[in-house]
Parts: C-alpha cells; sequence; structure tokens
C-alpha cells in the first residue's frame, strides 16, 4: 500500500514562527485536505481562484507549492486510515494549511476528524468572521448591519470526547462511581439505568487562551465590544466559570484597554447606577473596549433583533459551533460562511469552512465555493498576502454584484443567473 507521506513540492519552502512572527517564504508549501463529498468539487474551484488572486498580486513572484495531504474518505479508500499521523504531521511541519469538510458519522463510528485534527494541533481559537457582501440574498431585513467576529473555543468543552454509550461498561462504572462518590449528584440522574453520559470540560487556562485571543484582535482590529457568550445560569462550574474567567483575564490583563460589566456591576454596588453609566460612558468615550457577557439562548434571538449589539464574540465549543451556523444564515447561509482554526501561539492554522460535506450534492459541481474561498482569503491574510487576499474579495464583490451566483444564491435572488460552482469560481476570477 502506498505511504500517505506526501512528497514536498520541488521548489516549496517551509513557513516558520519565531518570538511570535510568521515568516513566509516567496514559495510556501502549504499542505490542502481536498474534502469528502462536496469538498472535491469545492477544493477544484477555489484553488484556482487562490493561485489567480497570488499571480495577480504578485505577478510570479510569489507562489503557494500546495501538497495534498489525506483524511476521511480518500485516505481510508487508499491507506485503511481516517486520519493518517502523516496528514496531522504536515499540518504540525508546514504550519499553515487548508481542509475541506469531512464526514463524522452520527451516533458511532469515527468521532469527527475535523475535532481530532484541532485537537492534535491544539488549535484552540475556531475564527468565524460574520460579514455580509453587498448583493446577497438574507432572511433579514438589514444583513447590513451583522458584522461580528466568532472566536469559538476549540479543544475543551462536550466536543473533549469524553461520553459513554448507555448502558455500556463505562457509563455503569462512571454512573456507579458517582453514585458512590457523589449520592446527592446521582440523584439527580433522572434514568441512571438507561443513561448515556458526557463530560464537559472547561478550564482557566482553555477559557483564558480563547478570551486573550479574542480581546488582541478587538484591539489590534479596533472593534467595539467583546461579548462572552455562555449559559452559565445553568451551568455554573464551567459556562459560568467561562464568563467569569474572562471578565477577570480583562480586567487583569486589559486594564488599560477596555471595561467590563463586571466593573459597571461593582460601581453601581459602590455608588449607583447614574455613577456606574457615568464611568461606562467616559471609558468607551476614551476607545476602551467593553466586554460584556450574555446568556445562550437570548444571544440566539438577539443577534437577530439587535445585530448591533454584537462586535466580537467569545464563546465555549457548542454554543459557538450553534451560532457560526445561525448566524451565517444572516448574511446568506453556510455557503458563504469561513473559517480558521488558529493557535497564536505555535502559529498553527488550518483554514477551513464553517459548512459540512453537504453530500447530497457531491459530485454536481453545484454548491457554493464561497466558503473555502473565503477561508483561502482569510488564510492569505494570515499569512500577511494582504493584496492577494483583497483581491479576493474584489472578485467575490464583483461576481455577486453580476448576479452570477450558485443555487443558493440564485433560490432567493431576483434576476440571478444560476452559475456551477466551477462557473462562480471563474466568475471570482474575471473580477479580481
Ligand atoms: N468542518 C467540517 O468538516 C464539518 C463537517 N461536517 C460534517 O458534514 C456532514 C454533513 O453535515 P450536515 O449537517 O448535512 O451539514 P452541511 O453543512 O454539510 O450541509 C447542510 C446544508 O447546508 C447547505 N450547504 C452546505 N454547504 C453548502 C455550500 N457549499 N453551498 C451551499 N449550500 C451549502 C445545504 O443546504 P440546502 O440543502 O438547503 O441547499 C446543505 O444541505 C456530516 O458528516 C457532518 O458531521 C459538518 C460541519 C462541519
Ligand atoms: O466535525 C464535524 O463533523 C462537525 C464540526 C462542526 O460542525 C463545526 O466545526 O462547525
Ligand atoms: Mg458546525
Amino acid at each position: 500500500m502506498a505511504s500517505p507521506k506526501a512528497e514536498a513540492p520541488a521548489g516549496g519552502e517551509t513557513i516558520t514562527i519565531k518570538d511570535g512572527k510568521l515568516t513566509v517564504p516567496n514559495f510556501p508549501i502549504i499542505p490542502f485536505i481536498e474534502g469528502d463529498g462536496t469538498g472535491p468539487d469545492i477544493w477544484r474551484a477555489s484553488v484556482r481562484v487562490f493561485d489567480a488572486a497570488v499571480e495577480k498580486a504578485y505577478g510570479g513572484k510569489r507562489q503557494i507549492k500546495w501538497m495534498e495531504v489525506y483524511a476521511g474518505g480518500k485516505a481510508f479508500s487508499q491507506f485503511n486510515n481516517w486520519l493518517p499521523d502523516e496528514t496531522v504531521d504536515a499540518f504540525r511541519d508546514y504550519l499553515v494549511g487548508i481542509k475541506g469538510p469531512l464526514t463524522t458519522p452520527i451516533g458511532g463510528g469515527i468521532r469527527s476528524l475535523n475535532v481530532a485534527l484541532r485537537q492534535l494541533l491544539d488549535l484552540y481559537v475556531c475564527l468565524r468572521p460574520v460579514r455580509w457582501f453587498k448583493g446577497v440574498p438574507s432572511p433579514v431585513k438589514h444583513p447590513e448591519k451583522v458584522d461580528m467576529v466568532i472566536f469559538r473555543e476549540n479543544t475543551e468543552d462536550v466536543y473533549a470526547g469524553i461520553e459513554f454509550e448507555a448502558g455500556s461498561d463505562d457509563a455503569k462504572k462512571l454512573i456507579g462511581f458517582i453514585k458512590d462518590n457523589f449520592p446527592s449528584a446521582y440523584k439527580k440522574i433522572r434514568f441512571p439505568e438507561t443513561a448515556g453520559v458526557g463530560v464537559k470540560p472547561i478550564s482557566s487556562e482553555g477559557t483564558e487562551r480563547l478570551v486573550r485571543s479574542a480581546i488582541e484582535y478587538a484591539i489590534k482590529n479596533k472593534r467595539k465590544s467583546v461579548t462572552l457568550v455562555h449559559k452559565g445560569n445553568i451551568m455554573k462550574f464551567t459556562e459560568g466559570a467561562f464568563r467569569n474567567w474572562g471578565y477577570a483575564l480583562a480586567e487583569r490583563e486589559f486594564g488599560g484597554q477596555t471595561y467590563t460589566w463586571d466593573q459597571w456591576e461593582r460601581t453601581k454596588a459602590a455608588k449607583g447606577e447614574a455613577a456606574a453609566n457615568a464611568e461606562q460612558k467616559q471609558a468607551l468615550e476614551s476607545g476602551k473596549i467593553l466586554i460584556k457577557d450574555a446568556i445562550a439562548d437570548i444571544t440566539l434571538q438577539q443577534v437577530l433583533t439587535r445585530p448591533t449589539d454584537f462586535d466580537v464574540i467569545a464563546t465555549p465549543n457548542l454554543n459557538g459551533d450553534y451560532l457560526s451556523d445561525a448566524l451565517a444564515a444572516q448574511v446568506g447561509g453556510i455557503g458563504i460562511a469561513p473559517g480558521g482554526n488558529v493557535n497564536y501561539i505555535t502559529g498553527h492554522a488550518v483554514f477551513e469552512a464553517t459548512h459540512g460535506t453537504a453530500p447530497k450534492y457531491a459530485d454536481l459541481d453545484q454548491v457554493n465555493p464561497g466558503s473555502v474561498v473565503l477561508s483561502g482569503e482569510m488564510m492569505l491574510r494570515y499569512l500577511g498576502w494582504t493584496e492577494a487576499a483583497d483581491l479576493i474579495i474584489k472578485g467575490m464583490d464583483g461576481a455577486i454584484a453580476q448576479k452570477s451566483v450558485t443555487y443558493d444564491f440564485a433560490r432567493l435572488m431576483e434576476g440571478a443567473k444560476e452559475v456551477k460552482c466551477s462557473e462562480f469560481a471563474s466568475a471570482v476570477i474575471a473580477n479580481m
């Protein structure tokens, strides 16, 4: 059987990091996973966009040396392994990569390869910007008001994968342990004989590095607020602790640049509401970023009813998963929802769309490649290749303005010309 170890492309060089700063050669080797389902259609379209943008921006002085690595169905059929170590090693060695979606069966079989890759590389931020492109159809009246950036914690929470099947020896053992050691907690398990159980670890370290990245992003990009979205009213020592650790970190590490609702509460308790309001007003007028919090369920309403209240959002893993698909809907859907999984300390990053494999559209050359195209745009910006990234945005703007769009937009857009996945990529390139 052939080896899943990819050959390094000739003439390519490795991206490195020193003192937290990336060094990007002119011909960087970038590993990619094509993905399952619609992944191959989308990748074929997207890579043409990336190469065209880089060529147009740098006239041959820079070029990405793509290196295919394997995961998912393609890896299993060729190497009998869903996620070969060589693939993880390639992302580790070459620092920055990009991937298509990978299938995760529900309720059994392999656990998510996507989540595994994030955990193995310790990509603790799932960064998902949500913005509207002029002309994109939307179910809300003012999609232009939606401009949010989600920082979803990417390594903890129920996604840690500590879960035991109902009736299994492991579930019995864990429930037995709770019965013996925590009898009052045991009484809270409504049906202990038939319960599956999961564990939800959320730590101060995990929370702090995520919230730190969100605040640093907000400062660098001159954003107005960071909202900590949690379900701490119910899950006090996980989600509630996320909120508390987030506020404490903001005050401890970013006291000069932020003002928190916790500070407001303390001033209100000491001096009254008017004094707290005046203090907050003065802090925000001086350019400080507001650090606030919101409970996850009402957030899902308020991002619709008052989107301008939300700017940068920092949230645990499961909330972030729900929020990112819900927010994508407001700006045209999951076909235009990019993302990146990043470790800002080691520099490792794997960019990928928010959507999945959409298997019913596999090999039809039909779906919107926009999410992967924009994930690549994020990747180019991460590399500091802003001219090429800007060209991708220009191309997307132009293609959408011409109403040359894939089925998902065309079905909601008056006067649109429905084009294939590959044709949309061509329209983006033509508009660069
Ligand atoms: N990071 C990853 O690799 C992810 C993988 N997955 C995995 O993908 C598989 C399928 O998941 P599923 O829940 O069906 O979600 P998907 O995101 O794959 O698809 C759901 C629906 O979203 C729309 N959609 C998705 N991608 C596009 C696109 N590029 N252009 C236009 N519309 C799109 C389609 O809607 P419509 O039918 O209305 O046109 C599609 O039917 C599962 O195995 C899941 O675990 C899921 C999420 C992320
Ligand atoms: O890995 C999966 O199958 C799902 C992941 C997911 O939904 C996400 O990252 O948004
Ligand atoms: Mg998701």
